[in-house]
């Protein structure tokens, strides 16, 4: 099989979609890997690096995507659109709830579309969303704690405090994976720390990891608006698989913090958790103010760090490409059933529930499409 890897162009996406150490082992296995000239830069790998483990460097985006698959980081851009083609694996994140355009051309272009973020094992665990996941959150602590600053348009807030002067207030809504992350940098920098949770087994576990240190509140808009009220540093960190994020906080809880309070929504890239955010922010321009409180809704924080984010990214999706190259995609998805529930659409046909529900379009299973097609 052919493997495609065209440069990232979202804003600020540095990160890539293969390593050096992937594209070996896809070669490997007998595969040709296919990579746009400089696509490794900004995770600090060179053309050389990729050549001298058997890749090919291509010069243009067209040439990576013509390819059998496509290995990407981030969901397709417009200006991508056009490299879609029936019969193409397409592999990256999709995010395609608060998508429509994007599912409408991939629905159209019959491609075979694997979303990342929805490749679930048994246990309900998210395997190649958790490494982002780990990294957004971790990285939100540390971008709420510079926007709490002064010269930021923050309160001055300094979230450990010192002694004798309160400690900052970091309420976390989502206590999976994002949350966790979340919670241990507050909690290591010194804040008081509140997570809000709806699963209350959830919670159970975050009090014994973090042994009674953190605040647990089981989800409802009475304990939501309460907690935010006091927040200095709101993260929202809320998933549904595949789903559209819920708006858990609204305009009048944000209208009730106190000015110069920051919102970091990690939630973002699922359509996000706010009432007041209203669009996408990037790294650019991460920031925009709404009744006096900072909000901040990048959707690929871990672009920012991105040698750390390409590793960790690709330790987990490379496996799965190694086994969609050598079984093709078919039988890979008959074998896994983790990989299956990655199928966001497949044939023209939208074979992740919570995508079909949320641009209400009708769903069929990813075993009733491949049954059909045999
Ligand atoms: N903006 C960015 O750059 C990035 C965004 N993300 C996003 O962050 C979000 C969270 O991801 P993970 O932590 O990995 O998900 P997760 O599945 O580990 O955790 C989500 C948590 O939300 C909870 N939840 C669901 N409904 C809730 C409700 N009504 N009230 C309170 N809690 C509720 C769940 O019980 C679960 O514990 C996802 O949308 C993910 O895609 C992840 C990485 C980077
Ligand atoms: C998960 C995601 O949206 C990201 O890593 O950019």
């Amino acid at each position: 099989m052919i493997v495609g890897i065209p440069k990232e162009i979202k804003n600020n996406e540095n990160r890539v979609a293969i390593t050096p150490a992937g594209v070996a082992a896809l070669v490997q296995n007998g595969h040709s890997v296919r990579v746009e000239t400089g696509a490794g830069q900004g995770s600090g790998f060179t053309n050389e690096d990729y050549t001298a483990v058997g890749a090919e460097i291509v010069a243009t985006a067209a040439d990576a995507w013509a390819a059998d698959m496509v290995m990407k980081v981030k969901e397709p851009l417009p200006a991508e659109y056009g490299y879609f083609r029936e019969g193409l694996i397409l592999f990256t994140y999709l995010h395609l709830a608060p998508e429509p355009e994007l599912t409408r051309e991939l629905i159209d272009k019959k491609v075979i579309a694997i979303a990342y973020e929805t490749i679930q094992l048994d246990n309900g665990a998210l395997p190649l969303l958790m490494p982002m996941s780990e990294v957004a959150g971790r990285m939100s602590v540390q971008i709420g704690a510079q926007f709490l600053e002064k010269q930021y348009g923050g309160k001055g807030v300094l979230l450990g405090g010192v002694p004798g002067v309160p400690k900052g207030e970091v309420v976390v809504i989502g206590g999976g994976i994002v949350g966790t992350n979340a919670a241990k940098m507050a909690l290591g920098l010194g804040a008081n720390v509140t997570i809000i949770d709806v699963n209350a087994d959830r919670l159970r576990q975050l009090d014994d990891l973090f042994q009674g240190r953190v605040q647990t509140l089981i989800s409802n808009s009475f304990n939501i608006a309460n907690a935010v009220k006091k927040a200095d540093l709101l993260v929202g960190a809320v998933l549904i698989p595949g789903a559209r994020a819920p708006r858990l906080v609204t305009e009048d809880m944000v209208k009730a913090m106190t000015p110069g309070s920051v919102i970091v929504d990690v939630a973002i890239d699922q359509g996000g958790s706010i009432e007041t955010i209203d669009r996408i922010t990037t790294h650019d321009n991460p920031t925009y103010e709404k009744h006096g409180v900072i909000h901040y809704a990048v959707a690929n924080m871990p672009g920012a760090v991105a040698r750390t984010s390409t590793l960790a990214l690709t330790n987990v999706t490379v496996p799965y490409a190694v086994q969609l190259a050598n079984k093709g995609y078919a039988q890979a998805i008959r074998d896994n059933r983790a990989l299956a529930k990655g199928v966001n659409v497949i044939d023209g046909k939208v074979t992740c529930k919570a995508v079909a529900d949320a641009h209400n379009l009708p769903y069929a299973s990813v075993e009733e499409v491949l049954l059909v097609k045999n």
